[in-house]
């Protein structure tokens, strides 16, 4: 892609493409429960108002039933095709005709491609042959110039495994719930071994939904180091480690605020280190609790 302005670095995927580190979701905060409801011009608004606040990296899925607000969004901002890096995803549980969901996604986004299309999650899949046809069927469509990156989200080592067995494109990027508090032992390591980036989604998580942990004090003390918020400094734990982070808000004075302070400061390596060492004492997963086995920290 192009560059971004306000300088939100770009990360490089393993097919030679960028990503910026920062991308704003449309997953959790305004999503739709049923997609071929009416336009809802609020999540237009929202969206269209963190394109002109500066972010470039969207993620959306088919799952979030806002595709059609999301091109809506990107088409009112009127910003060139090539400065924006537009995700979606193909869903976790469905067993989809894989063109015909990414087609459908293609037309309620408006768009003749996308940045980068994800297989949501495994959990569709009864066998590793089901994982693999999959992944073959992503390959078909960054091989059309559709997608023109193509990653996973919530696989485990395992299943990647299984991908890269009969892989001719490996992953581009694993999208995970990543944060002190889910660090997955040795999988973040294992993507490094393969050159597969990871993304994080709810990495706010240890003072959004798990407050009064052990991390929240220490971030504070850090916010107050560097005059920028906690929030800042759980975007920061991420970026810092190579990982792209996934954030959201309706409040758009956040969105700004991430994007004025996250270029003022760094964490250094003991801080880092401090961070992760302190996460490791709880334990907590906020998404798909229904699909990873409860003791399942991976
Ligand atoms: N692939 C997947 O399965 C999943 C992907 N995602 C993607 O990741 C995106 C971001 O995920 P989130 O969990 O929303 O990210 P997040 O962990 O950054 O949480 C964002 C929420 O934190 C709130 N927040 C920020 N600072 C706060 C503070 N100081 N105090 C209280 N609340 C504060 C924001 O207002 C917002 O509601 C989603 O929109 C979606 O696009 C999310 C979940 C699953
Ligand atoms: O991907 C994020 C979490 C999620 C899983 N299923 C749904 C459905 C609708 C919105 C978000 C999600």
């Amino acid at each position: 892609m192009a560059g971004t302005p306000l300088n939100i670095p770009l990360v490089k995927l393993n097919d030679g493409n960028e990503i910026p580190v920062l991308a704003y979701g449309l997953g959790t905060a305004r999503y739709k429960s049923d997609a071929d409801a009416p336009l809802d011009n609020e999540i237009i608004e929202l969206t269209k108002k963190a394109i002109e606040l500066g972010y470039r990296h969207l993620d959306g899925a088919e799952v979030y039933g806002n595709e059609a607000e999301l091109g809506a969004a990107i088409k009112a901002a009127g910003i060139p095709r090539d400065q924006l890096f537009v995700t979606t995803k193909i869903s976790a549980t469905e067993k989809k005709d894989t063109l015909e969901a990414f087609n459908l996604s293609l037309k309620k986004l408006g768009l003749d491609y996308v940045d980068l299309y994800l297989i949501h999650g495994a959990w569709f899949a009864d066998s590793e042959e089901e994982l693999q046809a999959k992944w073959a069927d992503l390959e078909a469509i960054k091989e059309s110039g559709r997608a023109k990156s193509i990653g996973v989200s919530n696989f485990l080592q395992g299943q990647l495994e299984t991908v890269l067995k009969t892989a001719k494109i490996v992953p581009a990027l694993n999208q995970i719930e990543y944060h002190p508090y889910l660090q997955h032992g040795d999988l973040v390591a294992f993507h490094k071994k393969h050159n597969i980036v990871v993304s994080s989604y709810g990495p706010l998580t240890p003072i959004v939904t798990a407050k009064d942990g052990p991390v929240g004090p220490y971030w504070k003390k850090l916010a107050e180091k560097y005059g920028v918020t906690d929030s800042d400094v759980g975007l920061r734990w991420i970026i810092d480690q190579g990982v792209v982070a996934l954030t959201t808000s309706s409040k758009s004075s956040r969105l700004e605020g991430y994007l004025a302070n996250l270029p003022k400061f760094k964490l250094n390596e003991e801080e880092i280190a401090e961070i992760s060492k302190l996460g490791s004492q709880k334990h907590f997963r906020g998404f798909w609790k229904d699909k990873f086995a409860a003791d399942d920290r991976s």
